[in-house]
């Protein structure tokens, strides 16, 4: 390897500052010369590319977003684009190329691996929608944030016995809503691997209601549901008050947890010596607590077996 590349993709993650850190200082330590490229597949089209020291990445394991920035980009989604970018990293000899993004950044990445660039992605999305890592850099985070705005959100409903809507992040993937539910945040959770009706929801907070516990959350997934209309039907149909809130963007800010900060550290690190042993097409992930990688090629065809989670969620919301 000569000179290697280090970009961040789609939303920003906390850890992925974490996760830059450890690539710039493993390059260094193997004495490879490190470039950051800004703003993610748009900055490479666009040749926003320094030199990065070890200086610049000293106190950033903590801090929540991306130094380098990021994007999502459209002429990337394009052949042309994709040559663009190749040439960019040609002429400036940069021969191996560390993506961290989510599923998409990933495919992204594979991309440029079959146009003969020497690629290793890493994953970092709050989402958690990769299957074949059992965590992504950022979830851990997000999930913690999630639950201390849902323990806030508890405090209001419980002293007024209400019952509150909260949407959470994860595009199409249920992970933040259920690990919330299973970590003691909310009742009644509605994601898309297992998603409710309108009347199952309502069934389900009657029994609650009848059973004398009046301040109920509902945690759902984003983009499953018209929060108003789920609000009204369920305020209808069993006369009782209900709130909204989704939480938005305060689930992608903030310091990054020890464990984000730490599988971070891992990943960057493996990234590095997989490209040094003159790897490429793969995408580093975490499996049973073992670092492993994976072709880039297969990452979005596994699907996530959640049947184990799902089973302790049915014994927890009896
Ligand atoms: N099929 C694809 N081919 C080439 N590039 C892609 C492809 N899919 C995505 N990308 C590139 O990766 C970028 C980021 O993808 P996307 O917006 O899906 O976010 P992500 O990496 O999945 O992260 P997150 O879901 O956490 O926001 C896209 O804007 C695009 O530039
Ligand atoms: O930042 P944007 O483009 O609005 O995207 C929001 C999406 O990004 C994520 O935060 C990460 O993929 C999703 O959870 C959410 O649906
Ligand atoms: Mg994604």
């Amino acid at each position: 390897m000569k000179k290697l590349g280090v970009l961040t993709s789609g939303g920003d993650a906390p850890g992925m500052n974490a996760a830059i850190r450890a690539v710039v200082k493993a390059a260094n330590h193997y004495q490879v010369e490190i470039m950051g490229i800004q703003y993610g597949f748009q900055g490479l089209i666009d040749g926003k590319i320094h030199k990065l020291t070890s200086q610049e990445v000293e106190d950033i394991a903590d801090r929540g977003g991306t130094i380098l920035k990021t994007s999502r980009s459209l002429e990337f989604m394009e052949e042309i684009g994709r040559e663009k970018a190749l040439n960019v990293l040609k002429n400036l000899e940069i021969d191996c190329l560390i993506v961290i993004g989510g599923e998409g950044s990933l495919k992204g990445a594979e991309k440029l691996h079959e146009l003969g660039m020497k690629v290793v992605g890493i994953p970092g999305t709050i989402d958690n929608d990769l299957a074949y890592t059992d965590y992504s850099i950022g979830f851990d985070t997000t999930l913690n944030t999630v639950l201390e705005c849902i323990g806030k959100i508890k405090d209001t409903d419980y002293s007024h016995d209400k019952t509150t809507i909260v949407e959470v992040m994860g595009r199409y993937c249920g992970d933040l809503a259920l690990y919330s539910v299973l970590a003691g945040g909310g009742e009644i959770v509605s994601t898309p691997e297992k998603p409710l009706d309108l009347y199952s929801i309502c069934s389900k907070l009657s029994q609650r209601i009848n059973s004398g516990k009046n301040d109920n959350l509902v945690i759902v997934t984003e983009r499953m549901y018209d929060l108003q209309d789920l609000q009204q039907y369920i305020e209808k149909k069993l006369n009782i008050n209900v709130r909204t809130t989704s939480l938005g963007f305060i689930q992608r800010g903030g310091n990054a947890s020890a464990f984000d900060r730490v599988l971070a550290c891992k990943m960057g690190v493996k990234a590095v010596e997989l490209l040094m042993n003159g790897e490429s097409g793969l995408a580093v992930g975490i499996k049973d607590n073992k670092i492993i990688y994976k072709q880039l090629g297969k990452v979005n065809s596994e699907i996530a077996d959640k049947q184990d989670n799902y089973s302790l969620l049915e014994k927890l919301l009896c």
